[in-house]
Protein backbone atom coordinates (compact mmCIF):
# COMPACT_ATOMS: atom_id res chain seq x y z
CA UNK A 1 0.00 0.00 0.00
CA UNK A 2 2.94 2.49 1.02
CA UNK A 3 4.18 1.67 -2.58
CA UNK A 4 1.49 2.43 -4.67
CA UNK A 5 0.57 6.07 -2.58
CA UNK A 6 4.42 6.46 -3.48
CA UNK A 7 4.47 5.82 -6.96
CA UNK A 8 0.88 7.01 -8.22
CA UNK A 9 -0.31 9.88 -7.57
CA UNK A 10 -4.25 10.62 -6.56
CA UNK A 11 -6.83 13.44 -5.96
CA UNK A 12 -5.81 15.44 -3.02
CA UNK A 13 -8.92 14.44 -0.47
CA UNK A 14 -8.26 11.00 -1.74
CA UNK A 15 -4.60 11.07 -0.57
CA UNK A 16 -5.08 12.30 2.35
CA UNK A 17 -8.09 9.74 3.20
CA UNK A 18 -5.13 6.68 1.87
CA UNK A 19 -2.21 8.39 3.45
CA UNK A 20 -4.69 8.15 7.14
CA UNK A 21 -5.72 4.72 5.81
CA UNK A 22 -1.91 3.74 5.09
CA UNK A 23 -0.44 5.13 8.60
CA UNK A 24 -3.20 3.55 10.48
CA UNK A 25 -2.30 -0.03 8.60
CA UNK A 26 1.42 0.93 10.00
CA UNK A 27 0.67 1.34 13.16
CA UNK A 28 -1.42 -1.58 13.41
CA UNK A 29 1.11 -3.35 12.03
CA UNK A 30 3.80 -2.05 14.02
CA UNK A 31 1.84 -2.72 17.38
CA UNK A 32 0.67 -6.36 15.99
CA UNK A 33 4.77 -7.22 15.77
CA UNK A 34 5.53 -5.80 19.38
CA UNK A 35 2.81 -7.50 20.52
CA UNK A 36 4.13 -10.90 18.82
CA UNK A 37 6.94 -9.94 19.99
CA UNK A 38 5.78 -9.58 23.47
CA UNK A 39 4.12 -12.52 23.40
CA UNK A 40 7.52 -14.53 22.61
CA UNK A 41 8.91 -12.71 24.72
CA UNK A 42 6.68 -14.10 27.73
CA UNK A 43 6.41 -17.37 26.41
CA UNK A 44 10.39 -17.72 27.27
CA UNK A 45 10.29 -15.67 30.30
CA UNK A 46 6.98 -16.16 32.38
CA UNK A 47 3.86 -17.58 31.61
CA UNK A 48 1.68 -14.24 32.14
CA UNK A 49 2.30 -10.81 33.30
CA UNK A 50 2.13 -11.26 37.14
CA UNK A 51 4.43 -14.69 36.72
CA UNK A 52 8.31 -14.62 37.28
CA UNK A 53 11.19 -14.68 34.39
CA UNK A 54 12.60 -17.86 33.39
CA UNK A 55 16.41 -17.63 34.54
CA UNK A 56 18.64 -15.89 31.87
CA UNK A 57 20.55 -17.88 29.48
CA UNK A 58 22.22 -18.53 26.40
CA UNK A 59 20.60 -19.03 23.16
CA UNK A 60 20.71 -22.30 21.64
CA UNK A 61 20.15 -23.78 18.13
CA UNK A 62 17.33 -24.76 16.81
CA UNK A 63 16.14 -28.22 17.25
CA UNK A 64 19.06 -29.21 19.67
CA UNK A 65 19.13 -26.08 21.98
CA UNK A 66 22.72 -25.83 24.06
CA UNK A 67 23.58 -29.30 23.63
CA UNK A 68 26.12 -28.70 20.73
CA UNK A 69 27.57 -26.38 22.67
CA UNK A 70 28.65 -28.31 25.90
CA UNK A 71 32.04 -28.98 24.58
CA UNK A 72 34.06 -32.21 26.15
CA UNK A 73 33.89 -30.77 29.74
CA UNK A 74 30.54 -29.80 30.14
CA UNK A 75 31.02 -28.38 33.75
CA UNK A 76 33.91 -26.50 32.27
CA UNK A 77 31.54 -24.72 30.23
CA UNK A 78 28.73 -24.78 32.75
CA UNK A 79 31.26 -22.19 34.97
CA UNK A 80 32.19 -20.11 32.36
CA UNK A 81 28.55 -19.62 31.42
CA UNK A 82 27.65 -18.79 35.53
CA UNK A 83 30.07 -16.17 34.84
CA UNK A 84 27.93 -14.41 32.40
CA UNK A 85 24.64 -15.33 33.09
CA UNK A 86 24.84 -15.84 36.63
CA UNK A 87 24.94 -18.36 39.10
CA UNK A 88 21.63 -19.60 38.49
CA UNK A 89 20.78 -20.15 34.57
CA UNK A 90 19.26 -21.93 31.79
CA UNK A 91 19.67 -24.13 29.48
CA UNK A 92 17.59 -25.99 26.66
CA UNK A 93 18.48 -29.57 25.96
CA UNK A 94 16.45 -30.96 23.03
CA UNK A 95 13.12 -30.08 24.16
CA UNK A 96 13.68 -30.05 28.03
CA UNK A 97 14.23 -27.31 30.02
CA UNK A 98 17.56 -27.51 31.80
CA UNK A 99 18.78 -24.97 35.64
CA UNK A 100 22.29 -24.87 36.18
CA UNK A 101 23.42 -23.86 39.91
CA UNK A 102 26.86 -22.48 40.25
CA UNK A 103 26.97 -20.58 43.58
CA UNK A 104 26.69 -22.37 47.60
CA UNK A 105 23.82 -20.46 47.55
CA UNK A 106 21.42 -20.74 45.11
CA UNK A 107 22.85 -24.99 45.38
CA UNK A 108 21.26 -24.67 49.09
CA UNK A 109 18.28 -22.99 48.00
CA UNK A 110 17.37 -26.12 45.80
CA UNK A 111 18.82 -28.90 47.67
CA UNK A 112 17.43 -27.19 50.94
CA UNK A 113 14.48 -25.16 50.61
CA UNK A 114 13.11 -26.94 47.37
CA UNK A 115 14.47 -30.27 47.97
CA UNK A 116 11.30 -31.77 48.66
CA UNK A 117 10.71 -30.54 44.93
CA UNK A 118 13.73 -32.35 43.26
CA UNK A 119 13.69 -35.78 44.68
CA UNK A 120 13.60 -37.69 41.18
CA UNK A 121 16.23 -38.31 38.32
CA UNK A 122 15.05 -37.21 34.90
CA UNK A 123 14.19 -39.71 32.55
CA UNK A 124 17.80 -41.21 30.76
CA UNK A 125 18.27 -43.95 28.51
CA UNK A 126 21.37 -44.99 31.15
CA UNK A 127 18.54 -46.14 33.71
CA UNK A 128 16.48 -47.54 31.46
CA UNK A 129 19.52 -49.59 29.46
CA UNK A 130 22.04 -50.17 31.64
CA UNK A 131 20.10 -49.58 35.10
CA UNK A 132 17.70 -52.37 34.71
CA UNK A 133 15.18 -49.97 33.30
CA UNK A 134 15.25 -48.02 36.71
CA UNK A 135 14.92 -50.85 39.14
CA UNK A 136 18.22 -50.18 40.89
CA UNK A 137 18.71 -47.69 43.64
CA UNK A 138 20.67 -44.77 41.96
CA UNK A 139 17.46 -44.05 39.07
CA UNK A 140 14.49 -45.34 41.49
CA UNK A 141 11.66 -42.90 41.69
CA UNK A 142 11.09 -41.50 45.01
CA UNK A 143 8.97 -43.37 47.10
CA UNK A 144 8.80 -46.52 49.09
CA UNK A 145 11.00 -48.74 46.94
CA UNK A 146 13.70 -46.34 46.52
CA UNK A 147 12.89 -45.89 50.60
CA UNK A 148 13.73 -49.76 51.12
CA UNK A 149 16.67 -50.33 49.38
CA UNK A 150 18.55 -47.08 51.01
CA UNK A 151 17.81 -48.51 53.89
CA UNK A 152 18.92 -52.09 53.49
CA UNK A 153 22.02 -50.55 52.31
CA UNK A 154 22.31 -48.02 55.69
CA UNK A 155 21.41 -51.48 57.78
CA UNK A 156 24.29 -53.78 56.38
CA UNK A 157 26.93 -51.04 54.99
CA UNK A 158 26.42 -47.94 55.48
CA UNK A 159 25.28 -47.20 58.71
CA UNK A 160 27.74 -46.10 62.04
CA UNK A 161 27.36 -49.92 63.20
CA UNK A 162 27.71 -51.81 59.94
CA UNK A 163 30.45 -49.72 58.79
CA UNK A 164 32.77 -50.22 62.25
CA UNK A 165 31.95 -54.15 61.21
CA UNK A 166 33.45 -54.12 58.00
CA UNK A 167 36.64 -51.93 59.17
CA UNK A 168 38.56 -55.08 59.36
CA UNK A 169 37.58 -55.88 55.74
CA UNK A 170 39.21 -52.08 54.36
CA UNK A 171 42.07 -52.22 56.84
CA UNK A 172 43.07 -55.91 55.11
CA UNK A 173 42.61 -54.43 51.52
CA UNK A 174 44.67 -51.59 52.42
CA UNK A 175 47.25 -53.67 54.16
CA UNK A 176 47.13 -55.93 51.11
CA UNK A 177 47.51 -53.08 48.41
CA UNK A 178 50.73 -52.11 50.32
CA UNK A 179 51.78 -55.56 50.24
CA UNK A 180 51.18 -55.99 46.23
CA UNK A 181 52.93 -52.58 45.57
CA UNK A 182 56.07 -53.73 47.46
CA UNK A 183 56.37 -56.86 45.80
CA UNK A 184 55.51 -54.97 42.34
CA UNK A 185 58.06 -52.40 43.05
CA UNK A 186 60.97 -54.95 44.16
CA UNK A 187 60.98 -56.98 41.47
CA UNK A 188 60.24 -55.25 38.45
CA UNK A 189 61.32 -51.53 39.40
CA UNK A 190 59.19 -49.83 37.30
CA UNK A 191 56.86 -47.54 38.12
CA UNK A 192 53.12 -48.28 39.85
CA UNK A 193 49.38 -46.98 38.33
CA UNK A 194 48.63 -45.49 41.32
CA UNK A 195 44.77 -45.15 40.49
CA UNK A 196 44.80 -48.71 39.28
CA UNK A 197 46.27 -50.39 42.36
CA UNK A 198 43.62 -48.41 44.75
CA UNK A 199 40.81 -49.63 42.36
CA UNK A 200 41.72 -53.22 43.03
CA UNK A 201 41.36 -51.97 46.95
CA UNK A 202 38.28 -50.37 46.59
CA UNK A 203 36.46 -52.31 45.12
CA UNK A 204 37.52 -55.59 46.43
CA UNK A 205 36.58 -54.47 49.90
CA UNK A 206 33.47 -53.03 48.57
CA UNK A 207 33.31 -56.55 47.14
CA UNK A 208 33.70 -58.40 50.18
CA UNK A 209 30.89 -56.27 52.00
CA UNK A 210 28.35 -56.78 49.40
CA UNK A 211 28.84 -60.14 47.51
CA UNK A 212 31.11 -62.21 50.42
CA UNK A 213 34.30 -62.06 48.10
CA UNK A 214 36.76 -60.59 46.52
CA UNK A 215 36.29 -59.72 42.87
CA UNK A 216 39.98 -59.79 42.10
CA UNK A 217 42.32 -62.60 43.55
CA UNK A 218 45.48 -61.70 42.18
CA UNK A 219 45.57 -58.34 42.31
CA UNK A 220 46.03 -56.15 38.87
CA UNK A 221 45.83 -58.57 36.40
CA UNK A 222 43.68 -58.84 32.93
CA UNK A 223 40.15 -59.15 35.07
CA UNK A 224 40.83 -56.14 37.39
CA UNK A 225 42.13 -54.07 34.15
CA UNK A 226 38.79 -55.22 32.75
CA UNK A 227 36.32 -54.29 35.84
CA UNK A 228 37.69 -51.11 35.75
CA UNK A 229 37.29 -50.38 32.25
CA UNK A 230 33.63 -51.32 32.88
CA UNK A 231 33.32 -48.97 35.07
CA UNK A 232 35.36 -45.93 33.20
CA UNK A 233 33.41 -46.55 30.38
CA UNK A 234 30.28 -46.64 31.81
CA UNK A 235 30.65 -43.35 33.44
CA UNK A 236 32.14 -42.27 30.04
CA UNK A 237 28.55 -42.87 28.37
CA UNK A 238 26.92 -41.49 31.38
CA UNK A 239 28.21 -38.66 30.98
CA UNK A 240 27.29 -37.80 27.23
CA UNK A 241 24.57 -35.85 27.01
CA UNK A 242 22.76 -38.59 25.16
CA UNK A 243 20.51 -36.19 22.08
CA UNK A 244 17.85 -39.70 21.85
CA UNK A 245 17.01 -38.30 25.68
CA UNK A 246 16.59 -34.94 24.54
CA UNK A 247 14.96 -35.10 21.11
CA UNK A 248 12.52 -37.59 21.22
CA UNK A 249 11.99 -37.43 17.20
CA UNK A 250 15.70 -38.38 16.93
CA UNK A 251 15.81 -41.70 19.28
CA UNK A 252 15.63 -44.05 17.12
CA UNK A 253 18.50 -42.79 15.29
CA UNK A 254 20.88 -43.11 17.91
CA UNK A 255 22.98 -40.31 16.38
CA UNK A 256 25.93 -40.78 18.93
CA UNK A 257 25.64 -44.83 19.17
CA UNK A 258 25.04 -44.66 23.07
CA UNK A 259 22.43 -46.78 23.16
CA UNK A 260 23.86 -49.55 21.31
CA UNK A 261 27.28 -49.27 24.01
CA UNK A 262 24.92 -48.84 26.80
CA UNK A 263 23.11 -52.18 25.31
CA UNK A 264 26.30 -54.55 25.33
CA UNK A 265 27.95 -52.97 28.31
CA UNK A 266 24.88 -53.77 29.96
CA UNK A 267 25.09 -57.55 29.07
CA UNK A 268 28.56 -57.58 30.57
CA UNK A 269 27.31 -56.37 33.95
CA UNK A 270 24.39 -58.68 33.96
CA UNK A 271 26.50 -61.67 33.52
CA UNK A 272 28.93 -60.73 36.23
CA UNK A 273 25.74 -60.29 38.33
CA UNK A 274 24.52 -63.69 37.17
CA UNK A 275 27.69 -64.87 38.23
CA UNK A 276 27.63 -63.71 41.95
CA UNK A 277 24.04 -64.88 42.50
CA UNK A 278 24.79 -68.29 41.03
CA UNK A 279 28.27 -68.80 43.04
CA UNK A 280 26.30 -67.60 46.36
CA UNK A 281 23.48 -69.91 45.81
CA UNK A 282 25.33 -73.15 45.02
CA UNK A 283 28.05 -72.25 48.16
CA UNK A 284 27.56 -74.47 51.14
CA UNK A 285 27.86 -70.98 53.35
CA UNK A 286 24.57 -69.48 52.23
CA UNK A 287 23.86 -67.48 54.84
CA UNK A 288 26.91 -64.80 54.96
CA UNK A 289 27.10 -61.58 56.26
CA UNK A 290 27.26 -60.06 53.08
CA UNK A 291 24.56 -57.95 51.57
CA UNK A 292 24.16 -60.54 48.44
CA UNK A 293 23.15 -63.47 51.16
CA UNK A 294 20.81 -60.84 53.49
CA UNK A 295 18.64 -59.74 49.82
CA UNK A 296 18.62 -63.45 48.88
CA UNK A 297 17.52 -64.50 52.23
CA UNK A 298 14.42 -61.56 51.98
CA UNK A 299 13.68 -62.90 48.38
CA UNK A 300 12.97 -66.76 49.55
CA UNK A 301 11.63 -65.95 53.19
CA UNK A 302 9.19 -62.74 52.38
CA UNK A 303 5.65 -63.43 51.64
CA UNK A 304 4.46 -62.38 48.25
CA UNK A 305 3.50 -59.15 49.61
CA UNK A 306 4.82 -57.98 52.84
CA UNK A 307 3.86 -55.21 54.88
CA UNK A 308 5.70 -52.60 52.72
CA UNK A 309 4.83 -54.13 49.11
CA UNK A 310 8.78 -54.40 48.44
CA UNK A 311 9.41 -57.57 47.53
CA UNK A 312 13.01 -58.24 45.99
CA UNK A 313 13.82 -60.29 42.83
CA UNK A 314 16.89 -61.07 41.04
CA UNK A 315 16.69 -57.95 38.93
CA UNK A 316 16.53 -55.72 42.13
CA UNK A 317 19.45 -57.55 43.39
CA UNK A 318 21.47 -57.52 40.16
CA UNK A 319 20.90 -53.60 39.74
CA UNK A 320 21.38 -52.44 43.52
CA UNK A 321 24.91 -54.99 43.25
CA UNK A 322 25.34 -52.46 39.79
CA UNK A 323 24.66 -49.32 41.57
CA UNK A 324 27.21 -50.63 43.92
CA UNK A 325 30.36 -51.76 41.80
CA UNK A 326 30.09 -48.44 39.71
CA UNK A 327 28.86 -45.52 42.11
CA UNK A 328 31.17 -47.29 44.54
CA UNK A 329 34.62 -47.97 43.78
CA UNK A 330 35.97 -45.40 40.36
CA UNK A 331 34.85 -43.10 42.22
CA UNK A 332 36.40 -43.54 45.45
CA UNK A 333 39.95 -44.82 43.79
CA UNK A 334 40.21 -41.92 41.72
CA UNK A 335 39.94 -39.71 44.42
CA UNK A 336 42.95 -41.59 45.79
CA UNK A 337 44.65 -40.97 42.83
CA UNK A 338 43.74 -37.66 42.69
CA UNK A 339 44.96 -36.79 46.19
CA UNK A 340 48.42 -38.52 45.33
CA UNK A 341 49.20 -36.33 42.55
CA UNK A 342 48.15 -33.18 44.33
CA UNK A 343 50.33 -34.22 47.48
CA UNK A 344 53.23 -34.76 44.33
CA UNK A 345 53.43 -31.81 43.32
CA UNK A 346 53.06 -30.05 46.86
CA UNK A 347 56.19 -32.09 48.72
CA UNK A 348 55.83 -29.15 51.54
CA UNK A 349 52.12 -31.01 52.17
CA UNK A 350 52.81 -34.48 51.51
CA UNK A 351 55.87 -33.88 54.05
CA UNK A 352 53.39 -32.45 56.95
CA UNK A 353 51.26 -35.45 55.77
CA UNK A 354 53.79 -37.91 56.54
CA UNK A 355 55.10 -36.43 59.94
CA UNK A 356 51.71 -36.06 61.34
CA UNK A 357 51.26 -40.33 60.52
CA UNK A 358 54.40 -41.13 61.61
CA UNK A 359 53.73 -39.04 65.29
CA UNK A 360 50.15 -40.60 65.44
CA UNK A 361 51.26 -44.34 64.14
CA UNK A 362 54.51 -44.51 64.32
CA UNK A 363 56.94 -46.76 61.58
CA UNK A 364 56.03 -50.51 63.47
CA UNK A 365 52.79 -50.76 61.71
CA UNK A 366 50.35 -49.81 59.09
CA UNK A 367 47.51 -47.25 59.78
CA UNK A 368 44.23 -48.17 61.21
CA UNK A 369 40.35 -46.81 61.32
CA UNK A 370 41.08 -45.84 65.19
CA UNK A 371 44.21 -43.58 64.19
CA UNK A 372 42.01 -41.84 61.73
CA UNK A 373 40.20 -39.38 64.31
CA UNK A 374 43.77 -38.09 65.59
CA UNK A 375 45.00 -37.47 62.37
CA UNK A 376 43.42 -34.04 61.73
CA UNK A 377 45.51 -32.96 58.91
CA UNK A 378 44.73 -35.80 56.89
CA UNK A 379 41.54 -35.16 57.38
CA UNK A 380 42.11 -31.49 55.85
CA UNK A 381 43.97 -33.04 52.44
CA UNK A 382 41.09 -35.27 52.03
CA UNK A 383 38.52 -32.13 51.82
CA UNK A 384 40.47 -30.20 50.08
CA UNK A 385 40.84 -33.13 47.30
CA UNK A 386 37.38 -33.37 47.53
CA UNK A 387 37.17 -30.02 46.92
CA UNK A 388 39.29 -29.48 43.59
CA UNK A 389 38.90 -32.55 42.13
CA UNK A 390 34.96 -33.66 43.25
CA UNK A 391 34.79 -37.48 41.68
CA UNK A 392 30.89 -36.35 40.21
CA UNK A 393 31.33 -32.70 38.94
CA UNK A 394 27.99 -32.22 38.22
CA UNK A 395 26.50 -34.66 40.76
CA UNK A 396 23.84 -36.55 39.50
CA UNK A 397 20.57 -34.98 37.76
CA UNK A 398 17.01 -33.96 39.81
CA UNK A 399 13.91 -33.27 38.06
CA UNK A 400 11.34 -30.66 39.50
CA UNK A 401 8.03 -32.01 40.52
CA UNK A 402 6.21 -28.95 40.46
CA UNK A 403 6.82 -25.02 39.77
CA UNK A 404 8.88 -23.15 41.66
CA UNK A 405 10.15 -19.56 42.50
CA UNK A 406 14.17 -19.79 43.39
CA UNK A 407 15.93 -16.12 42.95
CA UNK A 408 13.19 -14.19 41.91
CA UNK A 409 12.74 -16.79 38.79
CA UNK A 410 10.48 -19.40 37.90
CA UNK A 411 11.67 -23.36 38.01
CA UNK A 412 8.79 -25.10 35.58
CA UNK A 413 7.70 -28.53 36.66
CA UNK A 414 9.89 -30.70 34.29
CA UNK A 415 13.53 -28.96 34.55
CA UNK A 416 16.28 -30.87 35.13
CA UNK A 417 18.69 -29.67 37.92
CA UNK A 418 22.02 -29.73 37.31
CA UNK A 419 24.56 -28.74 40.18
CA UNK A 420 27.87 -28.04 39.35
CA UNK A 421 29.68 -29.15 42.85
CA UNK A 422 33.11 -28.56 40.41
CA UNK A 423 32.31 -25.14 40.14
CA UNK A 424 30.91 -23.79 43.24
CA UNK A 425 33.97 -25.93 45.59
CA UNK A 426 36.46 -23.28 43.18
CA UNK A 427 34.34 -20.40 43.17
CA UNK A 428 36.42 -17.23 44.76
CA UNK A 429 33.35 -15.56 46.72
CA UNK A 430 32.94 -18.72 48.90
CA UNK A 431 37.19 -20.06 49.06
CA UNK A 432 38.92 -16.24 48.31
CA UNK A 433 41.78 -15.58 45.91
CA UNK A 434 43.29 -18.84 46.34
CA UNK A 435 40.30 -21.09 45.23
CA UNK A 436 42.40 -22.21 42.55
CA UNK A 437 45.36 -23.46 44.89
CA UNK A 438 45.77 -26.57 46.82
CA UNK A 439 46.11 -25.55 50.83
CA UNK A 440 44.71 -27.78 52.84
CA UNK A 441 45.02 -25.35 56.08
CA UNK A 442 41.67 -23.38 55.01
CA UNK A 443 40.25 -26.73 56.73
CA UNK A 444 42.02 -26.53 60.06
CA UNK A 445 41.61 -25.11 63.22
CA UNK A 446 41.96 -21.18 62.92
CA UNK A 447 41.73 -21.46 59.34
CA UNK A 448 39.36 -19.68 56.67
CA UNK A 449 37.49 -23.33 56.66
CA UNK A 450 37.74 -24.94 59.66
CA UNK A 451 34.26 -25.62 60.16
CA UNK A 452 33.43 -27.12 56.74
CA UNK A 453 32.77 -30.49 56.25
CA UNK A 454 31.94 -32.53 52.72
CA UNK A 455 28.98 -34.32 54.31
CA UNK A 456 25.98 -31.98 52.58
CA UNK A 457 25.61 -29.72 55.16
CA UNK A 458 28.08 -26.78 53.87
CA UNK A 459 26.57 -25.99 50.32
CA UNK A 460 30.14 -24.47 48.86
CA UNK A 461 31.65 -28.20 49.43
CA UNK A 462 29.27 -30.98 48.32
CA UNK A 463 31.21 -33.69 46.43
CA UNK A 464 28.65 -36.45 47.53
CA UNK A 465 25.47 -34.39 46.86
CA UNK A 466 22.80 -32.98 49.50
CA UNK A 467 19.75 -33.46 50.89
CA UNK A 468 17.11 -36.55 50.56
CA UNK A 469 19.10 -37.94 47.46
CA UNK A 470 22.30 -37.16 48.89
CA UNK A 471 25.36 -40.51 47.74
CA UNK A 472 23.78 -43.70 49.94
CA UNK A 473 27.13 -44.15 50.37
CA UNK A 474 29.14 -41.60 51.77
CA UNK A 475 30.24 -43.14 54.98
CA UNK A 476 31.72 -46.00 53.06
CA UNK A 477 33.15 -43.81 50.21
CA UNK A 478 34.83 -41.23 52.84
CA UNK A 479 36.49 -43.57 55.36
CA UNK A 480 37.91 -45.92 52.32
CA UNK A 481 39.76 -42.24 50.59
CA UNK A 482 40.91 -41.42 53.97
CA UNK A 483 42.19 -44.66 54.90
CA UNK A 484 43.94 -45.78 51.07
CA UNK A 485 45.41 -42.01 51.23
CA UNK A 486 46.91 -42.35 54.78
CA UNK A 487 47.98 -45.81 54.05
CA UNK A 488 49.86 -45.16 50.58
CA UNK A 489 51.59 -41.90 52.03
CA UNK A 490 52.44 -43.55 55.15
CA UNK A 491 53.85 -46.72 54.14
CA UNK A 492 55.58 -45.33 50.81
CA UNK A 493 57.70 -42.11 49.66
CA UNK A 494 56.65 -41.66 46.09
CA UNK A 495 58.96 -40.41 43.23
CA UNK A 496 58.10 -39.59 39.97
CA UNK A 497 59.74 -41.27 37.00
CA UNK A 498 61.15 -41.03 33.14
CA UNK A 499 62.37 -37.03 34.36
CA UNK A 500 58.88 -35.64 35.40
CA UNK A 501 59.29 -32.97 37.62
CA UNK A 502 56.44 -31.82 39.76
CA UNK A 503 56.12 -28.89 38.09
CA UNK A 504 55.23 -31.02 35.15
CA UNK A 505 52.79 -33.24 36.06
CA UNK A 506 49.78 -33.03 34.21
CA UNK A 507 46.66 -32.38 36.04
CA UNK A 508 44.10 -32.47 32.74
CA UNK A 509 40.72 -34.12 33.39
CA UNK A 510 39.36 -36.59 30.82
CA UNK A 511 35.78 -36.67 29.81
CA UNK A 512 32.93 -38.59 31.70
CA UNK A 513 30.59 -38.76 34.43
CA UNK A 514 32.88 -39.16 37.04
CA UNK A 515 36.57 -36.96 37.25
CA UNK A 516 39.16 -38.65 35.84
CA UNK A 517 42.58 -38.06 35.50
CA UNK A 518 43.22 -37.74 31.37
CA UNK A 519 46.55 -39.16 31.76
CA UNK A 520 46.83 -42.01 35.03
CA UNK A 521 49.27 -41.27 37.64
CA UNK A 522 52.52 -43.36 37.04
CA UNK A 523 54.62 -43.18 40.66
CA UNK A 524 57.36 -45.40 42.08
CA UNK A 525 57.08 -46.37 45.51
CA UNK A 526 60.22 -46.55 48.27
CA UNK A 527 59.38 -48.53 51.25
CA UNK A 528 59.83 -46.13 54.64
CA UNK A 529 58.48 -47.84 57.40
CA UNK A 530 60.02 -51.50 59.14
CA UNK A 531 60.14 -54.25 57.60
CA UNK A 532 57.91 -55.89 59.61
CA UNK A 533 55.56 -53.66 59.36
CA UNK A 534 53.72 -55.34 57.00
CA UNK A 535 54.40 -55.07 53.43
CA UNK A 536 55.88 -58.50 52.97
CA UNK A 537 52.61 -60.97 54.93
CA UNK A 538 50.48 -62.12 52.37
C1 LIG B 1 34.40 -40.60 46.62
C2 LIG B 1 33.32 -41.26 46.79
C3 LIG B 1 31.95 -40.87 46.28
C4 LIG B 1 31.47 -39.68 45.78
C5 LIG B 1 32.23 -38.38 45.62
C6 LIG B 1 30.07 -39.87 45.46
C7 LIG B 1 29.24 -38.90 44.94
C8 LIG B 1 27.88 -39.06 44.73
C9 LIG B 1 26.98 -38.03 44.27
C10 LIG B 1 27.38 -36.61 43.95
C11 LIG B 1 25.74 -38.56 44.20
C12 LIG B 1 24.45 -37.83 43.77
C13 LIG B 1 23.83 -37.17 44.98
C14 LIG B 1 22.67 -36.25 44.68
O1 LIG B 1 21.84 -36.51 43.80
O2 LIG B 1 22.59 -35.21 45.37
C15 LIG B 1 25.83 -39.94 44.61
C16 LIG B 1 24.76 -40.80 44.67
C17 LIG B 1 24.90 -42.13 45.02
N1 LIG B 1 26.04 -42.77 45.43
FE1 LIG B 1 27.87 -41.95 45.68
N2 LIG B 1 29.73 -41.15 45.76
C18 LIG B 1 30.84 -41.80 46.28
C19 LIG B 1 30.93 -43.09 46.75
C20 LIG B 1 29.89 -43.97 46.77
C21 LIG B 1 29.97 -45.30 47.32
C22 LIG B 1 31.19 -45.90 47.99
C23 LIG B 1 28.75 -45.88 47.10
C24 LIG B 1 28.28 -47.25 47.45
C25 LIG B 1 29.07 -48.27 47.63
C26 LIG B 1 27.91 -44.88 46.46
C27 LIG B 1 26.59 -45.08 46.10
C28 LIG B 1 25.73 -44.08 45.69
C29 LIG B 1 24.33 -44.31 45.43
C30 LIG B 1 23.58 -45.62 45.58
C31 LIG B 1 23.80 -43.07 45.02
C32 LIG B 1 22.35 -42.76 44.66
C33 LIG B 1 21.60 -42.25 45.87
C34 LIG B 1 20.12 -41.98 45.59
O3 LIG B 1 19.76 -41.70 44.45
O4 LIG B 1 19.35 -42.04 46.54
N3 LIG B 1 28.64 -43.74 46.28
N4 LIG B 1 27.14 -40.22 44.94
Amino acid sequence: MICICICMPAPAANQQAIMDHDLLLLLASLAAAVLAAAVWHLRGHANGPNVLPLPPGPRGWPVLGNLPQLGDKPHHTMAALARRHGPLFRLRFGSADVVVAASAKVAATFLRAHDANFTDRPPNSGAEHVAYNYQDLVFAPYGARWRALRKLCALHLFSARALDALRYVRQEEARLMVTRLHLLSSSSGLPVAVGQEANVCATNALALAAVGRRVFGHGVGEGAREFKDMVVELMQLAGVFNIGDFVPALRWLDPQGVVGKMKRLHRRYDRMMDGFISEREHLADAQGNDLLSVMLGMMRHSPPDDDQGINFNDTDIKALLLNLFTAGTDTTSSTVEWALAELIRHPDVLKKLQRELDDVVGNERLVTESDLPQLTFLAAVIKETFRLHPSTPLSLPRVAAEDCEVDGYRVPKGTTLLVNVWAIARDPDSWGPDALEFRPARFLSGGSHESVDVKGADYELIPFGAGRRICAGLSWGLRMVTLMTATLVHAFDWSLVDGMTPQKLDMEEAYGLTLQRAVPLMLQPVPRLLPSAAYYTV
